[in-house]
């Protein structure tokens, strides 16, 4: 299995190097050149299967020869079984013909855990086969960087810098983020919003004699890693609601369009997904997009559901680059247009991502409304990025059994939960001294020479 840039002219890569890699050395991000299709057969054949060998079975074709398949089973294995559910991913019901795919029950409490834990496991194996050592950069609006965190704290190989909004994320977030006491860890607290973060993350990858320097790797969804092991989940919510004999939907939260692209390629690998619901939240720049095919950027407005807060969605380059019939040179000048605000996408293409896509936004009473709703009528408290996937699902529901994501636990964001619900969720009792934790951060300018100087300084090699 080869990995292909969208832009067109990077190297191709093995899964190994794009892995280790992050972002594509044209600016682009990694995409397998082929999708894999399962059978009828070989999908069927999943139901009753743990979580963590129908991971195997659907990353499996992905990986080439980068670990055999013992070894493969083992990193799967050891990445799951901290997880709080045995069922990893379980499923409730919440409505006839809805359901809500549980994702918080990793370390981090948010649905970041099941590709970061992952990934960790295959970068410490990579890293001590090769001996190399490697410096991560992520952007957060708060939860992929608690994962990522976690899922390297203490590896001697690897120093993890963290940019997040500051200010811009919930208490919880921060703290999962300020309060590790490895000195590998380094969160870096940014005066903007995501978007900036991320744009300076992708400055540094864009910046080959300080990538090369600092040997940087990503573990943001830029990462192909990390979007493979998001795919999984699809396949054991839909197989436990009858796939592949009948069809299933989902409606994914969604900000950096990593986790809804996941259950694209999940439909592309064979399992039968009728509808794919993309949610927004007030930062609605998708849903606009998949209405009028303009993709014009407006400012970021903080919302209760801060880890979409996002207008710059990455992945949403993967989505155009097969719109446009994986046409590099199509997809580089949208990114080059989206520089000056925003781009037209053409008729053929934006043809295609209507016929793949739905979408909806949900406003700040929208979200409200939910979490209160389905507290009182159901007894479930969503985090603010659940509610807005089940507002946004409901007019949808019918056909087919519709899978809601619930990507975070309520007790990450709890005065949002207060305020609508009148409750809160307590945090596990692993966490019930996260607020008494001392912290330990940087306020840094998002200003690309001062985060490199940041960088260099504190690498701990
Ligand atoms: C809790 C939560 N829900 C939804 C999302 C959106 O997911 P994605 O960025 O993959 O679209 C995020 C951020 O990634 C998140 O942290
Ligand atoms: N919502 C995310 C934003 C970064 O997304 P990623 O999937 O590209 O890592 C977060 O919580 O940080």
């Amino acid at each position: 299995m080869r990995y292909i840039s969208t832009r067109g002219t990077a190297p191709e890569l093995s899964f190994e190097e794009a892995m280790l890699t992050g972002l594509a050395r044209d600016g682009g991000l990694y995409v397998p050149q082929d999708v894999p299709v399962l059978t009828h057969a070989q999908i069927a054949a999943m139901a009753g299967k743990s979580y963590e060998e129908v991971a195997f079975d659907v990353m499996r074709p992905f990986i080439g020869d980068t670990f055999t398949d013992a070894e493969f089973k083992g990193l799967i294995d050891q990445a799951y079984a901290g997880f709080g559910h045995a069922a990893r991913a379980p499923l409730v019901q919440l409505d006839a013909n809805h359901y809500l795919l549980e994702l918080f029950h990793g370390p981090t409490l948010a649905f970041k855990d099941f590709a970061m834990q992952l990934i960790g496991q295959m970068f410490q194996a990579a890293l001590s086969r090769s001996g190399d050592r490697v410096t991560i950069v992520g952007a957060t609006s708060g939860d992929t960087g608690s994962a990522a965190i976690e899922a390297f704290r203490g590896l001697a190989a690897v120093d993890v810098f963290i940019l997040y909004p500051h200010g811009r994320v919930s208490e919880v977030q921060r703290r999962q983020m300020t309060t590790p006491v490895e000195a590998n860890v380094h969160a870096l607290a940014v005066d903007g919003d995501f978007d900036d973060c991320q744009a300076a993350v992708k400055d540094m990858f864009n910046d080959f004699a300080f990538r090369d320097e600092v040997r940087l790797a990503g573990v943001n969804s830029i990462n192909w890693g990390r979007v493979l092991a998001q795919v999984v989940y699809y396949f054991t919510a839909a197989v436990s609601l009858g796939a592949p004999h009948r069809e299933v939907s989902f409606t994914v939260p969604t900000g950096n369009f990593g986790d809804i692209f996941a259950g694209y390629i999940a439909k592309k690998m064979g399992l039968p997904i009728a509808d794919l619901v993309v949610a927004t939240n007030r930062n609605d720049i998708l849903h606009r997009t998949l209405e009028t095919g303009a993709y014009t950027k407006q400012g970021v407005t903080p919302t209760i559901s801060p880890s979409m807060d996002i207008q710059v969605s990455s992945n949403f380059e993967r989505a155009l680059f097969d719109a446009y019939g994986r046409d590099g040179a199509a997809v580089a000048a949208q990114m080059e247009d989206l520089k000056s605000g925003g781009f037209e996408i053409s008729q053929g293409a934006y043809q295609m991502l209507k016929e793949t896509f739905k979408s909806g936004r949900a406003s700040e009473e929208d979200t409200n409304a939910a979490i209160k709703t389905y507290f009182a009528r159901h007894g479930e408290l969503l985090c603010p990025h659940t509610a807005v996937g089940v507002h946004v699902a409901e007019p949808h529901l019918g056909r087919t059994p519709m899978v809601t994501l619930a990507t975070a636990h309520p007790a990450k964001f709890p005065d949002a939960v207060k305020e609508a619900a009148g409750v809160t969720a307590p945090l596990p009792p692993r966490m019930a001294d996260l607020y008494d934790r001392p912290e330990r951060l940087t306020r840094v300018s998002g200003d690309l020479a001062a985060l490199q100087a940041v960088i260099r300084e504190r690498i701990t090699h």
